[in-house]
């Protein structure tokens, strides 16, 4: 695994996030319960827990845009970059926004599994960078195991239990 230069995290014990935008390819029912599952990946290793807000400015700001959205790193269209998110800080800090030319699935159909995605980029979203493992959900390319049916690797769970300890009892 890998972190940020200066191992940039959150520091409360909750960390807000909201969804502000979404895609024609799935429901947006569909949508929140992933974002909240991708979160649970990771909140079940840490002692760090997520709330959803509706309005306002959460923590951890989440939507789908296309090509140049208003941050420094425009998307492609179809292919090659699927989305990104920015290491925890103030404003842009934490933020994932994942690109509307790709065609996102909830692993019944072909396209980008939306909830591997959306692990990865909250991955980076909570502080973590790349891994060298193949296995590792934080690996820098998408497709290398089934992402319909993927978890957490130990090398992914071993990275952000360094930045945010573990939930175990002594
Ligand atoms: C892990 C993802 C969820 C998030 C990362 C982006 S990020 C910022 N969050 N680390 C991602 O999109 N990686 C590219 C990396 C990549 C693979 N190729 C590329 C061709 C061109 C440009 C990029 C790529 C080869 C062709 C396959 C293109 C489709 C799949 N794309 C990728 O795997
Ligand atoms: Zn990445």
């Amino acid at each position: 695994y890998s972190l940020f230069p200066e191992s940039p995290k959150w520091t409360s014990k909750v960390v807000t996030y909201r969804i502000t935008s979404y895609t024609r390819d799935m429901s947006p029912v569909v949508v929140n319960q992933l974002v909240a599952k991708a979160f649970e990946m990771w909140s079940k290793e840490i002692p760090l827990r997520f709330k959803r807000i509706r309005w306002g400015v959460a923590d951890i700001m989440i939507g789908f845009a296309r090509g140049a959205h208003g941050d420094a790193y425009p998307f492609d269209g179809p292919g090659h970059i699927l989305a990104h998110a920015f290491a925890p800080g103030p404003g842009l800090g934490g933020d994932a926004h994942f690109d509307k030319d790709e065609f996102w699935t909830d692993g019944s159909k072909i396209g980008i599994n939306f909830l591997f995605a959306a692990t990865h980029e909250f991955g980076h979203s909570l502080g973590l960078g790349h891994s060298s493992d193949p296995n590792a959900v934080m690996f820098p390319t998408y497709g290398n195991g089934d992402p319909q049916d993927f978890r957490l690797s130990q090398d992914d769970i071993e990275g952000i239990q360094k930045l945010y300890g573990n939930t175990h009892c002594f």
